[in-house]
């Protein structure tokens, strides 16, 4: 059977710690609104006696939210707690969250207090926010540099007192996984009355072990973990939410443990906040960032395509994204591009069509970091349906700037089988083309129309060029794709001239 974890949410308190991530209170109560639809089972909204706006904040949050409890933050002073109590009181389940540091380092240098002192103040302060509610949690700040006798007596003050949840919070990031768990067993065989609380863990991440030791609490018997989305928080930030979920839950056969997590919210919900804090999240971060379900090298992307399980441990669909992505680039094999050319609607190329596409993504790939569909798709059309009839292009140089030296361009075609090569001048570079190319063909037909747009995102993006010309009442339409501009203009207006000259072979045809 598996055990309930409780999911406390604190991305709206220490998560605004985090520098750079401060929001306001309509952006708050947003993200109160998603974090319920998540499903965690507290939200932390905010430290009532740090602001007015922070005050209000919480209350907005704890008057909207009733699926969840809420919790406001307050340090272990009467002022505080009663601040914080006015903030939650009108919520549906509220719950007061009163800390004081423990750790001989924080108790001499930073309160000045005594051992025994922290002790009555621990005793006061839980009991104080009693007449309140029932619903109290008290951590001991520092609490994995604390001595662990004298920890236990704060634990055994606090249960004694009222507290119903006991954090044990690694303030610092300092602990080590197995070191943490020996602390969370140790509390609990030692604290006479632990079973009397829910026992709970608040990591930070200056290691870089906030999961692990999240989750090895939870495996020595801690019951609530402090998260937040996407890990934000003071410093290097705290657990972050998406990966102790999914640890639990993709490890479920190791841990037993289950969250109230509805896990396919996790993305809309880490890309809310990121939304909201303007910071981008980071492609590699794991099971959220743009990378965490991209495959790019042919070995990987063939076994996927025979088993999604070879390189997938969970799904996308799972944590709400859209789908795995087979990213197309230097590192990718034909099973990858045959996929991804019957995705586009291409069915019917042979094997040397599908080589020749292929050889053609290898080389874009060597120019560009990420090859998409729609420069497959372009690809495709370059080099299957564009096959030059009477005129190719080999060569292109051009000379163009802010300079006294008029545009010039050098172009080498293939004309009817036979190799030709001329250089040209015009008003800018593509009017340099278009000269050069018209004076080698011996035609010069009217520019009714040119565009050019980007195929996708990004300024390494292919850019495609559209081009219509007219001839003796005859126009035809031209399309060019390529990393370079000019190039892609000088495709596409060959392009034109092919269809053009088509046409007209057509209407002779027609004629005789
Ligand atoms: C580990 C954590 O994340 S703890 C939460 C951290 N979050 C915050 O600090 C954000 C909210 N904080 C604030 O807005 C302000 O610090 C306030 C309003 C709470 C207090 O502001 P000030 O009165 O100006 O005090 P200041 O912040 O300078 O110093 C903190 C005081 O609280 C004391 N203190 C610190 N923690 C506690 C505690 N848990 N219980 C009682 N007193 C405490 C300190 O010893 C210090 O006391 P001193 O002034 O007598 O030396
Ligand atoms: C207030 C406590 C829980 C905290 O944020 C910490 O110790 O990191
Ligand atoms: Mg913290």
């Amino acid at each position: 059977m598996s055990q309930r974890i409780f999911i406390f949410d604190t991305t709206l308190r220490d998560g605004e710690q985090s520098p750079g991530a401060t929001m306001n209170q309509s952006e708050k109560v947003r993200l109160a609104r998603q974090l319920e639809s998540l499903g965690v089972d507290i939200i932390e909204a905010g430290f009532p006696a740090s602001s007015q706006g922070d005050f209000e904040a919480v209350q907005a949050i704890a008057a909207e939210v009733r699926g969840c409890q809420v919790a406001g933050l307050c340090r272990a002073l009467d002022k505080d707690i009663d601040r914080a109590w006015d903030a939650i009181k009108g919520g549906a389940n509220p719950r007061i969250h009163t800390f004081l540091a423990t750790s001989p380092l924080h108790m001499t240098y930073k309160l000045r207090k005594e051992p025994a002192q922290v002790i009555e103040m621990i005793d006061h302060a839980v009991r104080h926010a009693r007449k309140y509610t029932t619903n109290v949690e008290f951590s001991a700040e520092d609490g994995s540099r604390s001595e662990w006798e004298f920890l236990a007596r704060c634990v055994d003050t606090a249960i004694k007192a009222g507290a119903t949840t006991i954090n044990i919070p690694d303030t610092v990031g300092y602990t080590q996984p197995d070191e943490f768990s020996a602390l969370i067993r140790y509390l609990l065989e030692k604290v006479p009355d632990s079973d009397k609380a829910v026992f709970s863990v608040h990591c930070h991440n200056d290691l870089g072990l906030a999961v692990a030791n999240t989750l090895a609490a939870l495996r020595a018997g801690a019951r609530q973990a402090e998260v937040t989305l996407s890990g934000i928080g003071e410093r290097a930030g705290n657990a972050s939410m998406e990966q102790v979920v999914m640890n639990l839950a993709t490890r479920a056969d190791l841990y037993k443990l289950e969250t109230g997590i509805k896990t396919e919210q996790i993305y809309p919900s880490c890309r809310l906040l990121s939304r909201i804090i303007g910071q981008p999240i980071p492609p590699y971060k794991p099971i959220i960032g743009g990378n965490a379900f991209a495959h790019e090298s042919g070995i990987h992307q063939d076994g996927m395509l025979k088993n999604r399980q070879t390189y997938e441990i969970m799904t996308p669909e799972s944590i709400g994204r859209s789908g795995t992505d087979m990213v197309l680039g230097k590192h990718s094999g034909r099973a990858a591009l045959v996929a991804k050319i019957k995705e586009l609607g291409f069915n019917g190329l042979n094997e040397e069509q599908v080589n020749l596409v292929f050889e053609a993504v290898k080389r874009l790939a060597d120019k560009k970091k990420k090859i998409f569909a729609e420069d497959v798709e372009a690809l495709i059309l370059e080099e299957i349906y564009r096959i030059p009839d009477h005129y190719g292009l080999l060569k292109l140089t051009v000379l163009s700037g802010d300079t006294n030296i008029a545009p010039t361009a050098a172009v080498k075609m293939i004309v009817d089988g036979e190799e030709k090569q001329l250089s040209g001048f015009g008003v800018g570079p593509v009017d340099a083309v278009f000269n050069t190319i018209a004076t080698i063909i011996g035609r010069k037909p009217g520019l009714l129309e040119y565009a050019v747009s980007s195929i996708t995102g990004g300024t390494d993006a292919q850019g495609e060029v559209t081009v219509k010309i007219e001839e003796n009442g005859m126009a035809s339409v031209g399309r060019g794709a390529d990393g370079d501009i000019i190039v892609a203009s000088a495709k596409a207006y060959i392009n034109a001239l092919n269809r053009l000259a088509k046409k007209k072979e057509e209407r002779t045809c027609v004629t005789l």
